[in-house]
């Protein structure tokens, strides 16, 4: 594994989340593996659970761990290609890239969307091209359009979680990704994920995945082929096993926060229309626009065990780059 960008770079999904819990299981049976190994991350935006997972992880396979906040301690980078730099940049990612794979086996990138140019943030220009120059590889920490590890510790917490013998119990969990009220625009790149994992779990047989959200706010079908559509949110939680909840800015009228109907905050009334759901959120959330403090506060809750799996899911992927690398 050279990329972790999306589940198209994982082979046999159900293996993985086995392998994941298998670490959570012995966190350090392969602390050899990283001896003498270094993994560089490098953020272009804030962080707390992948910054601190991902670290974890790192150390839990022996690896020593870099941190760099390029935003705030690096030099202004410039991805153009062939333009006179007597603007604002100081340094080329060229430049940049090459050197931290100087100096690191492993390199790990949070690189958000703009949010202006659709065509810009979907080709994933900077990721992209610091992939192309850093000559090592490279861990998605959050790019402009998918969230990998988020949307695997998502898939461990939804399987370890589930449990078919329950009274009421659907055959397969039936999950719902619901979009959810917020004051900014934020990036599409957690929902796309989520739905580019459950639609492949689904087709494993593993789940039932639907995607609620207000007209305006569909998704890429790049990432939603095979979810069920709902834009009533009432009608997509009846009898559902699993809520995903999660705000994102339109892709259609891109970058934009659109108007919307009332009621799409989740609350312990609508949690009464599901099969007594358990609610996720990758964190961070707003309290009682986005999510309800009631249901954060209450036992239907997974979202502090879901930032737990972040550590499996993240160790599961740095230990897969490390056996490559021997
Ligand atoms: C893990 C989530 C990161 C980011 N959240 C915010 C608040 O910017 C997002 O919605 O993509
Ligand atoms: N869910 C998640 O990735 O959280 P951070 O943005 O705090 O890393």
């Amino acid at each position: 594994m050279k990329l972790f960008t999306s589940v198209h770079d994982v082979p046999n999904i159900k293996q993985f989340v086995n392998d994941a819990l298998a670490l959570k299981a012995s966190p350090y049976a392969n602390q050899d593996l990283g001896k003498n190994k270094t993994l560089g991350l490098v953020f272009m935006n804030p962080s707390l659970r992948t910054r601190l997972s991902t670290q974890k992880a790192a150390l839990n396979l022996g690896m020593n761990v870099m941190v760099m906040n390029m935003d705030k301690e690096g030099w202004a980078l410039e991805t153009q290609d062939g333009v006179v730099m007597n603007g604002s940049t100081v340094e080329h990612i060229r430049e940049a890239a090459a050197v931290m794979g100087e100096y690191c086996d492993i390199l790990g990138l949070r690189s958000f969307p703009k949010l202006n140019n659709r065509d810009e943030d979907y080709n994933e220009d900077f990721f992209t091209k610091f992939v192309q120059y850093c000559g090592v590889p490279v861990v998605s920490l959050e790019s402009a359009t998918r969230h990998p590890l988020q949307s695997f510790a998502d898939l461990i917490t939804i399987h370890e979680t589930w449990n078919p013998l329950r009274v009421g119990a659907n055959a397969k969990p039936k999950v719902v990704l619901a979009w959810a009220p917020h004051v900014k625009a934020l990036p599409q790149a957690v929902p796309n994920s989520f739905a580019e994992w459950m639609c492949k779990a689904q087709q494993e047989n593993m789940l039932d995945f639907t995607i609620a959200q207000p007209e305006g706010y569909e998704l890429s079908e790049d990432f939603t082929t095979g979810a069920k559509i709902e834009y009533d949110l009432e009608t997509a939680l009846n009898g559902a096993d699993y809520i995903y909840v999660k705000n994102w800015s339109s892709y259609k009228e891109y970058g934009k926060v659109l108007t919307y109907p009332d009621g799409w905050m989740m609350n312990n009334e609508k949690l009464g229309l599901t099969n007594d759901a358990k609610v996720m959120h990758c964190l961070p959330v707003r309290r009682d626009l986005e999510l309800s403090s009631e249901i954060l506060d209450g036992p239907n809750s997974l979202v502090i065990q879901e930032a737990g799996n972040r550590l499996w899911a993240a160790q599961a992927v740095l230990k897969t780059m490390l056996e490559e690398l021997k």
